[in-house]
């Protein structure tokens, strides 16, 4: 994806400032039950979202990114609640929201909105633009001034599509004007926060720039607050001011936006980090420090013991396997949960004897990644003394 307009230094400067919270989630948890036999009896459960807390502050974008699977979109319909979560609390501008039915809920749809990932099979096909993107008036019973047809004509024109397309139908359009339409219907309320699960993943890489570029300008023009989800960091990288990174239903980094490029601390961003390609042509060494994950995320059902992540791990130690690491913010504004962080003191530095699976996964990590932190170094020399 090619660069999107705003600079770092702005979007650094946004996050700066503190800001009023807008929603505080506090180990929120989604489990699927899993029934058997006739009696429908549970016997287990897919743990999606396992215990997470963040808040998003008003006007910041909030990216949260990780593998297939590891709960984001589960996360993203809970904190709209869109599904009921099974633990934790979420409050939006400080009112408790965990547990509101449908009735209590109603009021609230109009400040919280979602963009979904796919633009084709989200609008109707047998709606017109006009009726799709004025459908939240009508389901609020809302009369903007001057008019529901002004009023969506208007929102077109501010995502870019033409006032002439309000009696067009989905099928006319292509994958980035239908998801600029989605993007009219969810701001048409004028919501103050917008939750867009994978918003671009859908689109073609050339005008996924686009999009994302819309949507910034839309914060800007409308004072909106956004949580993106994204299953790698190349959409969400210019666009955020702090992102979470998940896996298997936890958070395991949570930074301000250049913190995490600068110094990511978990060997799971560092992974994420290292599949984003770098255009920048000063660092064409950077191909060489890919660090390819061994296998897929396991299953959510019974989640590995101590750290989730210490199964595919080339840091990973008997503590790993152990102890679950809490996340600390080990830096101002950088929270990990690791025992071996990357870029920062060991958290467990008693503890050196690689794992079997973590002297497996440091062969598809490049000599060079090994040889940045000197723990990992001595680790690896470890590993390689045990063969
Ligand atoms: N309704 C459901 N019933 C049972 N399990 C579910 C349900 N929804 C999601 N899951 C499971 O929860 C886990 C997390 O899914 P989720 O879709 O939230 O992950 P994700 O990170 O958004 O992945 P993706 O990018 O593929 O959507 C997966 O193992 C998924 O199979």
């Amino acid at each position: 994806m090619s660069e999107t307009k705003k600079t770092d230094e702005a979007k650094t400067d946004a996050a700066s400032g503190e800001r009023e919270v807008l929603l505080k989630v506090e180990g929120l948890q989604k489990h699927f039950p899993i029934r058997k036999g006739v009696l429908q009896r549970q016997v287990g459960a897919v743990k999606a979202v396992d215990g997470i807390d963040f808040e998003v502050r008003k006007g910041e974008t909030l990216g949260v990114v990780g593998e297939s699977g590891c709960g984001k979109s589960t996360m993203g319909r809970v904190i709209t609640r869109l599904q009921d979560p099974t633990g934790g609390s979420i409050h939006f501008e400080g009112k408790d929201i965990t547990r509101l039915n449908t009735a209590g809920m109603r009021p609230l749809r109009r400040d919280i909105q979602m963009i979904f990932q796919d633009p084709y099979g989200s609008l109707n096909p047998r709606h017109t633009i006009g009726g799709i993107v004025s459908a939240p008036f009508r389901l609020q019973g809302v009369e903007p001034e001057g008019g529901v047809k002004k009023e969506v004509q208007r929102l077109l024109e501010l995502v870019g599509l033409s006032p002439e397309h309000y009696n067009r139908y989905p099928h006319e359009f292509s994958g980035g004007q239908r998801q600029r339409i989605g993007i009219a219907r969810a701001l048409a309320l004028k919501p103050k926060l917008v939750v867009a699960d994978e918003p671009v993943s859908a689109l073609d890489v050339s005008i996924q720039a686009q999009v994302v570029n819309l949507m910034d300008d839309l914060q800007e023009e409308l004072g909106l607050t956004y949580v993106i989800i994204a299953h790698d960091l190349s959409v969400v990288r210019h666009v955020s001011d702090r992102i979470a990174v998940m896996y298997l239903g936890k958070i395991v980094e949570l930074a301000d936006r250049s913190s995490l490029y600068e110094a990511p601390m978990h060997p799971y961003t560092k992974a994420l980090m290292s599949a984003v390609p770098v255009p920048d042509p000063k660092r064409r060494g950077a191909k060489s420090e890919r660090i390819l994950l061994r296998g897929d995320v396991p299953s959510p059902i019974s989640p590995p013991s101590g750290c989730r992540f210490h199964t595919r791990c080339w840091k990973a130690t008997e503590i790993c396997k152990t102890t679950e690491p809490p996340l600390l913010e080990l830096r101002p504004g950088q929270r990990v949960a690791c025992h071996h962080p990357e870029n920062f003191a060991d958290q467990a530095p008693q503890d050196t004897v690689l794992l079997t699976a973590a002297k497996e996964a440091a062969e598809l990590v490049s000599d060079k990644v090994l040889a940045k932190s000197p723990e990992t170094e001595a680790s690896s020399e470890d590993a390689a003394n045990d063969k």
